[in-house]
């Protein structure tokens, strides 16, 4: 045999290619299709002619080959989610003599779904295992937040943690008071983390969710044979579930009086009577309530108690709305795309200026627990790598607030002089001359607009 006879030829080459262990793209300086193995199509379910020539994120979810050959820098062992499953990706870009880059190659480990499937359910369990474990946790203390889990960066934040710190260990009551969705469910859960109650349980109880005749069960328990339906053996109620431990009333402004004059007996007593018992119970709990109601003033009406009021108020704790702190928001949307990736498996890294100036500018009534939505579903919308204007609800972009406090008077109208034509050149796809009209201004005055705040 010659020297040439073992010379590794063209179609040995495609050979191993393609039934190489990996799946394997090629693209060109474009990020077109030039290869791709027969293993990786048939896994995609595409036909390895007809993707020869397309884009490959026309072909390949979540792929960031055009990244990488825009940028000349190979990504290794990287996780991709391709139909439902975790892949490990590499990427490599491909130089020419000059070192320009002239495409790129990927390979995906796990060419055999059956392999892949097989490690797949393996991790899946594992991370089920995990996830009980944690749970279990969860569910002995009832801890499912920390003061880390706060996001926020603004003095008002850093103040209120501060705080948390401060009163932790206090044990006594606190009321905490704050709009809708502003995490007062998370400063609970801090508060009780930081006290010496921590290994003991964290119970909440929501008195708005709760039917007001089965309050007083659910707060006190039953006795076996309390009443008809009730359960054998009885039921504990939240205040002894929460012994030793903490007491989380939320919505406690929605209680009737009643329930109130109850409450407050168990509170200044210490003990409890579930619903039937002959004698009470003693229990050593600690209440931390909450509420979005204007108490005092429920107070001057009668519909609240003073002497509630004054036993759960013994330390005030006021969270700011979310439109009071706008600037925490851009910490506050990286904080829910990298969560909202990591479950879902999309990567997107980052949000465009213009989409930021839009959520900065909205009035957030739901608060934090509206942003968290509104970024899942421009997550789930989005195609690129960055959430745009394009993805936010529409009527978040028609609305225009006013940021209270970061803008001079000049910037403000400057800014919404810039908002009202971009708005109106969107209703009027783009006709100057109509755009100029309904806006009362010449042509000409609208071009100089235009170029002043710098749009298209
Ligand atoms: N500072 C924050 N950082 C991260 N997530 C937050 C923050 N504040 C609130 N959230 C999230 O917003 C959502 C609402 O929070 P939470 O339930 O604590 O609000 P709430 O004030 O108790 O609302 P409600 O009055 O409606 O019960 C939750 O999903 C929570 O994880």
């Amino acid at each position: 045999m010659g020297v040439k006879d073992s010379l590794l030829t063209e179609e040995m080459m495609d050979t191993i290619i393609a039934n190489a262990f990996e799946w394997i793209v090629v693209v060109n300086h474009e990020g077109n299709i030039i290869y791709m193995n027969d293993s990786y199509c048939e896994f995609i379910g595409v036909d390895n002619k007809e993707v020869i020539g397309k884009h490959v994120t026309e072909v390949i979810e979540n792929t960031r080959m055009h990244e990488v050959v825009k940028a000349g820098k190979e990504e290794l062992a990287d996780l991709q989610y391709i139909k439902g499953n975790y892949m490990i990706a590499n990427r490599v870009p491909i130089f020419n003599k000059n070192g320009e880059v002239i495409g790129a190659y990927g390979t995906v480990i796990f060419r055999d779904t059956s392999e892949w499937d097989k490690m797949n359910s393996h991790v899946k369990s594992m991370l089920g295992r995990i996830r009980n474990y944690l749970q279990e946790y969860e569910q002995q203390t009832g801890v499912k937040y920390t003061l880390e889990d706060i996001i926020g960066n603004s003095k008002l934040i850093k103040l209120l943690k501060d705080k948390v710190k401060q009163i932790a260990a206090s044990d006594v009551s606190i009321l905490i008071r704050g709009e809708s969705g502003t995490g007062k469910e998370l400063f609970a859960h801090s508060i009780h983390q930081l006290s010496n109650r921590s290994q003991m349980p964290f119970i909440k109880l929501n008195c708005a969710a709760i039917p007001e005749h089965l309050l007083e069960s659910e707060l006190f328990g039953y006795e076996e044979g309390a009443f008809t339906g009730a359960k054998k053996g009885g039921k504990k109620g939240k205040f002894m579930l929460a012994d030793g431990g903490t007491l989380f009333l939320d919505e406690i402004g929605d209680m009737s009086l009643p329930m109130q004059i109850k409450l407050l007996r168990a509170l200044q007593e210490g003990e409890v009577e579930p619903v039937g018992a002959i004698k009470p119970i003693q229990v050593n709990v600690r209440v931390i309530a909450a509420t979005n109601r204007p108490l005092e003033k429920m107070m001057e009406e009668k519909r609240f108690r003073d002497d509630l009021y004054y036993r759960i108020h013994v330390i005030p704790f006021q969270i700011p709305s979310l439109r009071e702190r706008t600037e925490d928001i851009s910490l506050l949307v990286e904080h829910f795309i990298q969560k909202i990736c990591k479950r879902t498996g999309r990567r997107i890294t980052s949000v465009t200026e213009d989409a930021l100036d839009v959520l900065s500018r909205y009035r957030w009534p739901g608060n934090i627990r509206e942003l968290e939505n509104v970024i899942q579903a421009a997550v789930h919308l989005s195609t690129g790598e960055k959430l745009t204007v394009e993805v936010l609800p529409d009527y978040m972009r028609d609305s225009y607030s006013i940021p209270i406090g970061s803008k001079s008077l000049k910037e403000t109208l400057e800014d919404a002089e810039k908002q009202a034509i971009i708005q109106t050149l969107e209703k009027y796809q783009n006709d100057k001359l109509v755009t100029a009209k309904q806006l009362g201004i010449s042509k000409s005055s609208l071009y100089e607009k235009l170029k002043k705040h710098k749009i298209q």
